[in-house]
């Protein structure tokens, strides 16, 4: 699903109003009536107090409509108008004269107003501002906000928590909604999956408004929520006349003493995701537990025994994936150095991998083109510099890709893979992931898809999905707490079952 930025969005709403002859307030009316029918299947005419709190722009008009809806089916409602701004837009101002028609009398409430009474078990509509908000709230808004969200009330937002911009990092902190669920016009909002800004929602939902899909489909978004429907069509059935060859030789280089079981991760994960043959490259004392833990990885080994100073493979490998566990003491740098050089075909890099690059950006030029690096936040500011917001991290990160025509796979709650100027969110995964050696299991997953002639891009995309739902079908079984990185190796098999299962046939069809 495309995200698109709020200019982007503005342009939807004039195409769809264009196209279907339609005027703006009937849009406004579709929206309403979704929201209105996402809450009344839910609330099935229950007495709750609903508050609905409404900026004066077309968010607010959206509240508005809302409000009549549910008025005019019995629920018990309490509109507030948040009267900052004079300009009140006419959809909204249409919505107020509808309102009033039933005799319902919003209050208005301003600088000088008390704030109003929110009980716990109240529900509250945010309709403050939505995609709109172009500077940080007034004060004495931003205390209603907090207002709000002091109330422990359950709090319903329309297309996004008021306070929260679309395209930038909010100015003030204190002056955005906590919102409970985001009910988000047709497309999710990038700010939904950004650690920043991820955190003022604990669940979003799309509602289809019916923008103009011939629109939405022509018009390049920078960014595109990755789930199953855009993973499925990416995933290389294999043959029934294939052999081993045929899944390429991938090659899983690190390990240092005391890190041989990243190795041993990476290029399990590698087999496990299909790669034909897996041979790890390590310091010699790595040699008799890789061996004996996984039978099926073939291990070479350096002249060192606790680190790797030379790096030698003895044949033609389909990919590298290098890093995990690798150290950087100076002559492991020099052999990463020197294999650089040799290398032609894109690898991944990964862990130690991506520091030595930090500190010594000169072999930046020697990194193959479309390889893959795979680094955490922290990873990521070592190679690209620090940023003063996630909408700057991602900037310098496209960059940075651009710049050295890399995949760039920032590792977060939602993983983001970016690639030539677009960034991929990934949706599955879970909090039971942050644990020792997930990143390793990754690297070896990402290798051995482009062992199987995945690309790069596609490599990282379809790796970085599969991969959460290994950690989703894995927590299914085992918890949080207790999933361990060797239980997503295990799990791969499941993750690929899961993506490949067919469509549910109604159990009584046909009967
Ligand atoms: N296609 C869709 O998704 C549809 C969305 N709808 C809803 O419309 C809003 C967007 O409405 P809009 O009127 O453009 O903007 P807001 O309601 O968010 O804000 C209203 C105006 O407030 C001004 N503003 C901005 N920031 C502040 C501030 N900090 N303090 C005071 N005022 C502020 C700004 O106007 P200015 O001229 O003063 O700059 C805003 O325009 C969208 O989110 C949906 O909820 C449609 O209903 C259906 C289609
Ligand atoms: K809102």
């Amino acid at each position: 699903m495309k995200i698109f930025s709020a200019d982007q969005i503005y342009q939807a709403d004039k195409s769809t109003i264009q196209k279907e002859q339609i005027k703006s307030e009937e849009l406004m009316e579709r929206a309403a009536a979704q929201l209105f029918e996402w809450l009344h299947s839910r609330l099935r005419g229950t007495q709750v107090n609903i508050q609905l709190f409404c900026g004066i722009g077309n968010n607010g008009g959206d509240g508005m409509a809302l409000a009549r809806m549910l008025h005019e089916h019995g629920y018990s409602i309490k509109v507030h108008v948040v009267n900052y701004s004079d300009k009140r837009s006419e959809d909204f101002l249409l919505n107020l004269e509808r309102l009033k028609d039933l005799k319902v009398w919003p209050d208005f409430i301003n600088k000088e107003s008390d704030l109003p009474e929110i009980s716990p078990n109240d529900i509250v509509v945010d309709a403050i501002f939505g995609i709109g908000l172009n500077r940080v709230p007034d004060d004495w808004v931003g205390k209603l906000i907090g207002h709000i969200n002091d109330s422990r009330a359950f709090v319903l937002s329309v297309d996004v928590p008021s306070g929260l911009s679309v395209d930038r990092a909010p100015w003030n902190t204190s002056y955005v909604i906590q919102a409970s669920y985001v009910l988000s016009f047709q497309l999710p909002k990038l700010i939904f999956f950004l650690p920043e800004t991820g955190v003022y929602l604990n669940q979003w939902e799309v509602l289809d408004i019916g923008l103009n899909q011939d629109f939405i489909a022509n018009t390049e978004a920078d960014f595109e929520l990755i789930g199953r429907p855009e993973v499925l069509p990416m995933y290389r059935p294999r043959l029934k006349f294939s052999h081993k060859g045929t899944y390429g030789h991938s090659v899983i280089v690190g390990g240092s003493y005391g890190k041989i079981g990243a190795v041993q991760l990476a290029s399990n994960a590698c087999l496990s995701v299909g790669s034909g043959l897996v041979s790890a490259f390590v310091p010699k004392c790595g040699y008799d537990s890789l061996q004996t833990a996984v039978p099926e990885v073939m291990v070479l080994t350096g002249s060192r025994d606790k680190n790797i100073s030379r790096i030698e493979i003895p044949f033609e490998p389909s990919v590298v994936g290098i890093g995990v566990g690798i150290g950087q003491d100076d002559d492991t740098i020099d052999a990463f150095s020197s294999f650089l050089k040799k290398i032609k075909l894109p690898m991944v890099i990964d862990a130690d991998g991506l520091n030595i690059l930090s500190k010594n950006p000169e072999l930046l030029k020697d990194v193959p083109q479309l390889s893959v690096l795979t680094p955490h936040p922290k990873e990521l500011e070592r190679l690209i510099g620090h940023w003063e917001s996630d909408f700057e991290k991602l900037e310098k990160a496209k960059e940075f890709a651009l710049q050295h025509n890399l995949v760039i796979v920032i590792k977060g709650a939602h993983t983001i893979t970016i690639y030539n100027g677009k960034g991929y969110v990934n949706t599955t995964g879970n909090p039971g992931m942050a644990t020792a050696g997930s990143g390793d299991v990754l690297t070896g997953m990402i290798t051995g898809l482009m062992a199987q002639g995945y690309p790069s891009v596609e490599a990282a995309i379809f790796g970085v999905y599969l991969h959460g739902l290994a950690g989703d079908v894995g927590a299914s079984k085992k918890g949080y707490e207790a999933l361990k990185a060797s239980i997503l190796v295990d799990s791969i098999g499941d993750a690929y079952a899961d993506l490949l299962r067919q469509p549910e046939i109604e159990q009584n069809e046909g009967n």
